[in-house]
Order: structure tokens, then sequence, then C-alpha cells
């Protein structure tokens, strides 16, 4: 089945977890990572769960659920360990026209959580589209041993080199030239970074070439 990957942003957007067992505490923490706003629906749950709703992370509704809950959300997950419950979310969200995740049962999922590797704002999603989660973990591990500790940093730093150069630089071949250079090299915050005065004498080249051209 063909699925269309995408990057949500979940903040300030209402999504609603029902259940806060084992399963559900790993979709929340992934919803909170996203700062969305939380609501979790089920009578007990895990304590880091417990902790989250002291903490004002999310707000959680200690008891079953009921149909009104799925009103005004943004997305659902069915995450309890009652597979009769999880199809009842799931149909009341669709009727609402809401997404829908039910853990263990892919039909009733309007979309399906990734493996995910992540190094600050690089995140890698692998999907094998409920084929095989086991694979999908096994090369997120492959991936994450790949992948120096330090890249979020370093696309920190390349973020706010990039804007610099958006900023001096109109669109156009030249500085699109210059953005696939960069990343070829090591670029950090100082002021000394090699790579900015590589990109502040590219930008001082191409802008003394445009006047002369005039
Ligand atoms: C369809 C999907 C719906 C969804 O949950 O969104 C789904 C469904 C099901 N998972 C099942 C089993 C397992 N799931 C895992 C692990 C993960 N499952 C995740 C996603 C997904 N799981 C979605 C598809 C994603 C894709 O295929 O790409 C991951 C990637 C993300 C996450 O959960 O956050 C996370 C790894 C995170 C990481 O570590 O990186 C393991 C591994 C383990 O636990 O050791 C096993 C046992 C091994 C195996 O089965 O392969 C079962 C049978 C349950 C049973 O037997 O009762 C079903 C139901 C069915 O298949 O019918
Ligand atoms: N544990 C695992 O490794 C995996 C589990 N699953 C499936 O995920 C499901 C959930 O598993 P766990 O989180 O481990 O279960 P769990 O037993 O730890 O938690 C179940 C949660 O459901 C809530 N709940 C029960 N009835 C409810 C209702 N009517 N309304 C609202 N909340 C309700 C409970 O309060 C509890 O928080 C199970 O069906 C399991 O088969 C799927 C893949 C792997």
């Amino acid at each position: 089945m063909g699925l269309f990957p995408m990057f949500l942003k979940l903040a300030g957007r209402r999504c609603l977890v029902v259940g806060a067992g084992g399963i559900a505490e790993s979709k929340i923490e992934s919803l909170l990572r996203a700062d969305a706003e939380v609501t979790v629906v089920a009578p007990y749950g895990k304590p880091s769960v417990e902790q989250w709703a002291a903490q004002g992370a999310l707000r959680w509704k200690r008891r079953s659920f009921e149909t009104a809950d799925v009103k005004g959300m943004f997305l659902v997950i069915a995450g309890t360990d009652q597979q009769s419950v999880n199809h009842t979310v799931a149909v009341q969200a669709r009727k609402r026209g809401i997404m829908v995740n039910s853990v263990d049962d892919p039909p009733d999922c309007d979309f399906y959580y990734p493996s995910v590797v992540r190094r600050g704002d690089l995140e890698i999603a692998i999907s094998t589209a409920g084929q095989s989660p086991a694979l999908a973990q096994q090369l997120r591990k492959r991936i994450d041993g790949m992948l120096d500790a330090d890249t979020g940093q370093w696309l920190d730093a390349l973020g706010n080199l990039r804007r610099e150069v958006m900023a001096e630089l109109p669109l156009g071949e030249e500085r699109k030239e210059l953005l696939h250079k960069l990343i070829f090299r090591e670029v950090c915050g100082e002021a000394f970074c090699p790579s900015r005065r590589m990109a502040q004498e590219e930008i001082a080249r191409i802008k003394t070439q445009a006047k002369e051209a005039r």
C-alpha cells in the first residue's frame, strides 16, 4: 500500500490518547516531544503518565472512554488493551473526520507510527507499512549507529549559516551551489568557523560579480 510520508506540526494541537499502559506511554511520549496538547483517557496507567499529568504536561481523565472524548481533537490514538474499545475509538474519530491510530489494528489506522532516528532537528522516520515493525526497528538501530552524536548541533550551525546566506544572496543557481558546498564541510557556531568564512568570501565574490555585470 502506498503511504504518504509527512512530518506534522503538532504544537498546540489537541491530541487524544485512549489508554495509559506501556504501549500508550510510548505513543504519548512522542506526542509530547512534538509539543502537542495531550489528553489521556484511561482508568489506570503507567507511573510516567502519572508524572506527566502531575507536571501539567498533559491532562489525564481517569475513567473509561466516552464517545464525546474525541470531540475537537486533531489526532486520536486508540491504545488500550481492549480491541473492542480501540475499535469504537477509531469509529468515533473517523465519523468526525479525525485521523486515528489504533494499536494492533492496521485496518483501523489512518496513519502508522514510524521508527525514528533523532539528532536534534534531524529526524529519519522509517516505515515498512506494517509489513515488519521488527525490520523497521533493526534499521533504526543500524542508521543510528551511522550518525555522529553531534549531528544535531552541526545541523543547527548549518541552519544558521544557511539563513545568513539566504539573507545575503538572491534566489538562484549561485546560492544553491553555495548551499550544496556548505553541507560537505564541518560547520560550527563560532565566528572563526572556516565554513562561515568560506560562505562570506563566496557571498562577497558573487556580489562583486553581479555589480560588475551591471
Ligand atoms: C502497523 C503499526 C501500527 C502502529 O502502531 O502505528 C504496528 C502494528 C503492530 N506492531 C506489532 C508488533 C511489534 N511492533 C513493534 C515495534 C514497533 N511498532 C511500530 C509501529 C507499528 N506497529 C506500525 C507499523 C510500522 C511499520 O511497519 O513501519 C514502531 C515502528 C513505532 C512505534 O510503535 O512507535 C515500533 C518500533 C519502534 C522502534 O523501536 O524503533 C515490535 C518490536 C518489538 O516490540 O520488539 C513488534 C514485535 C515484532 C513484529 O511484529 O515485527 C503488531 C503485532 C502485535 C502482536 O503480535 O500482538 C502490530 C499489529 C499487526 O501487525 O497486526
Ligand atoms: N506490550 C507490547 O509489547 C505490545 C502490546 N501490544 C498491544 O497493545 C495493547 C496495549 O498494551 P499495553 O499498553 O501493554 O496494555 P496495558 O495493560 O499496560 O494497558 C492497558 C491500558 O488500557 C486502559 N484501558 C482499558 N480499558 C479502557 C477503556 N475502556 N477506556 C480507556 N482506557 C482503557 C487501561 O487503563 C490501561 O491504561 C494490547 O492490546 C497489546 O496486545 C501491541 C504490540 C506490542
